[in-house]
């Protein structure tokens, strides 16, 4: 899959910006706060709906403009396909696929991305939902159906939380409280937590094998010291989660399909079953705390993504240095497992398109060089970089000069 064409009207510092495209590298340099960002931004919200940079859209429109819009060409097998996202501040999004108009999440699919930015440091560093939101992108790219169940998922939590809000303040004040109200909600947060802690654990099934090579592979360190693994822990378990079938894939060889099993894991049902029969468990379990502090305390939001390294937890032991390898290998693992997914309209070509936002600076000359030979495997590779010189020579392809909003190509 690649980008032909991209144009960009009102989004972010962009009134006007058309750009072709070619398969392979292609570079966006210039100085601080031209715009290169804004450029890979708009691609990456193709794939997700959303910024790697904010959690609210309204930044993403062009300050004194109604609506912005990204427009790409993406040629994914035979036919050329074109798609459009129009982001309103404050409203609900508008998308066209082929100029016909469509709900927003049908655009999800249509192109797929995996970006590396400086921001990634905090999967390392950063609080649990971090880690959570790295694992649900992955997980909507390669079930685009999640995104229903994660919205469904997000609005029952809320509704059961104002509820154990309101019956803890009627406790706190003496009143007798009923929370068989709350059994309807509970059932709701087991069906539908059950079924993101199944995809979540999934991918990290999945994952694992990468993750442990390439951060051998980025950080050049091997033995116990560069063993990097992750595992999933799930709320109502509190313990690392496993999937009948799945598991062993962990000490699979390396070049084991991992994704195949993500996508066509045959146990789904059970998994999902059995996970919904814990979560209520945990639910029933821990009803009077929940009431007491007004917050959900078991479900999918409270589960976490941990990454080890040797034998300590990653977060809060590793240097900057390899926190830095470990976000790296986080990425380039999911691009992997992306990659290989060859489920359902991916059978032709599946290959997710590589950003690379401004990391180049933040790596050493060894872990430069080492980067820049896996990322030549990618079928097409976007990489933004202030300082030309801190590019890698192995990065050859198309370079764009990006200045005072502005974008256009440098010869040679
Ligand atoms: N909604 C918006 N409307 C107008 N301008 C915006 C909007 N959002 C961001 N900008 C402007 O875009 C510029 C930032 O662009 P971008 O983040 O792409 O920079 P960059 O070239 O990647 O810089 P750096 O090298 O510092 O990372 C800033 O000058 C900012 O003021």
């Amino acid at each position: 899959m690649y980008l032909t064409d991209l144009a960009l009207s009102d989004f972010r510092s962009y009134r006007q910006v058309v750009l072709h495209l070619s398969p392979g590298v292609t570079t966006f340099v210039g100085e601080n706060g031209q715009g290169k960002t804004n450029i890979v931004e708009a691609i990456g919200y193709l794939a997700t709906l959303s910024s790697h940079r904010v959690a609210s859209d309204n930044a993403l429109v062009r300050q004194g403009a109604q609506a912005g819009v990204i427009q790409a060409k993406v040629v994914h097998g035979e036919q050329p396909t074109t798609v459009e996202v129009e982001i309103f501040a404050g409203r609900a999004n508008r998308a066209r696929i082929n100029r016909g108009g469509v709900r927003p999440v049908e655009l999800i699919g249509h192109v797929r991305t995996v970006t590396f930015a400086p921001e990634d440091l905090e999967l390392v560093r950063g609080d649990p939902a971090e880690r959570r939101r790295f694992l649900d992108d992955l997980m909507i790219q390669m079930k685009p159906r999640m995104a229903g169940v994660k919205a469904e998922y997000e609005k029952v939590a809320r509704q059961r939380a104002a509820l154990l809000k309101s019956l803890g303040a009627q406790r706190r004040r003496g009143g007798s409280i009923d929370s068989g109200a709350l059994d309807v909600w509970d059932v709701q947060l087991a069906k539908l937590g059950a079924q993101i802690t199944v995809a979540r654990a999934q991918i990290v099934a999945g994952l694992r094998p990468h993750v442990t090579e390439y951060y051998q592979i980025v950080s050049g360190q091997s033995g116990m010291a560069g063993n990097a693994r992750i595992d999933y822990t799930d709320s109502a378990t509190k313990g690392a989660f496993t999937l009948p079938g799945l598991e062993e894939l962990g000490d699979a060889d390396r070049g084991e399909d991992a994704a195949r099993l993500v996508t066509n894991h045959e146990d789904d049902l059970t998994d999902a079953d059995l996970t919904e029969v814990q979560l209520l468990s945990a639910l029933a379990e821990r009803r009077d705390q929940e009431i007491a502090r007004g917050i959900n305390l078991v479900g999918p939001h409270r589960d976490e993504l941990r990454l080890g390294l040797g034998t300590l937890p990653a977060k809060g032991y590793a240097s900057h240095g390899e926190s830095w390898s470990y976000a790296l290998a986080l990425r380039l693992g999911a691009w992997k497992l992306l990659r290989e997914d060859s489920s359902g309209e991916w059978a032709d070509d599946g290959e997710p398109i590589l950003i690379l936002d401004d990391v180049f600076a933040e790596l050493d000359a060894s872990r430069r060089k080492r980067l820049a030979e896996t990322v030549l495997e990618a079928g097409q590779v976007f990489v933004t970089a202030a300082v030309g010189d801190d590019l890698p020579e192995e990065l050859s392809g198309d370079r764009f000069l990006v200045h005072d909003g502005i974008v256009e190509p440098i010869d040679g």
